[in-house]
C-alpha cells in the first residue's frame, strides 16, 4: 500500500487550494488536493509540509487529519490521507500542476476531481464546522 498524503489548505474566506493535475501525467486533467507520496520512515504531516514546500512554494501548519481513503487505479492500492492545514508562510505558485484555484464548497463540487478525492470532499462537504 503507498499512502499519499493531501492537503486541504484552508484560506481564511473558508476556500480551499485545488489543484489540477497536467496533461501527460496519471490522471492528467484532473483536479486534487495537493501533495504526494509519504517516503519510507515518513509521517503524513511532515511529508505534506515537504510536498507543499515542493510543489507550491509554501509552507503549511497541519490542522487535523480527515479519514483515509483506500483507492485502486488499477496500478495498487494507495491510501490517500487528508489533512487540513492552513499556509503559514508564501503565496501559492505552481511548480508541478498546470492550474490552481481557490475554490468554495459550490466550486470544489463542480471540479473534475480525482475518483479518491471525492469522499474527502463529501466529508469536508458534511463538516458543521469547516476549519
Ligand atoms: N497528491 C495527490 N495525489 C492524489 C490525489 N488524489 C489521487 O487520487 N492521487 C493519486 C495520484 C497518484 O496516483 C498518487 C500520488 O500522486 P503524486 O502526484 O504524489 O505522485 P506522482 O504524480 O509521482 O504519481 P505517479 O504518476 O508516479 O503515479 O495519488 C490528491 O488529492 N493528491
Amino acid at each position: 500500500m503507498i499512502d499519499v498524503v493531501a492537503g486541504l489548505i484552508l484560506a481564511s474566506d473558508g476556500r480551499l487550494l485545488a489543484c489540477r493535475r497536467p496533461e501527460g501525467k496519471h490522471l492528467g486533467g484532473k483536479w486534487e488536493f495537493p501533495g504526494g507520496k509519504v517516503e519510507p520512515r515518513e509521517t503524513p504531516e511532515p511529508a505534506l509540509v515537504r510536498e507543499l514546500r515542493e510543489e507550491l512554494e509554501i509552507t503549511v501548519e497541519p490542522l487535523r487529519q480527515l479519514t483515509p481513503v483506500v483507492h485502486d487505479y488499477g496500478r495498487g492500492p494507495i491510501r490517500l490521507i487528508p489533512i487540513v492545514c492552513r499556509i503559514t508562510d508564501g503565496e501559492p505558485h505552481p511548480h508541478e500542476h498546470s492550474e490552481i484555484r481557490w475554490c468554495t464548497a459550490d466550486e470544489l463540487d463542480e471540479l473534475d476531481l480525482a475518483a479518491a478525492d471525492l469522499p474527502i470532499l463529501a466529508e469536508w462537504l458534511s463538516l458543521p464546522e469547516k476549519r
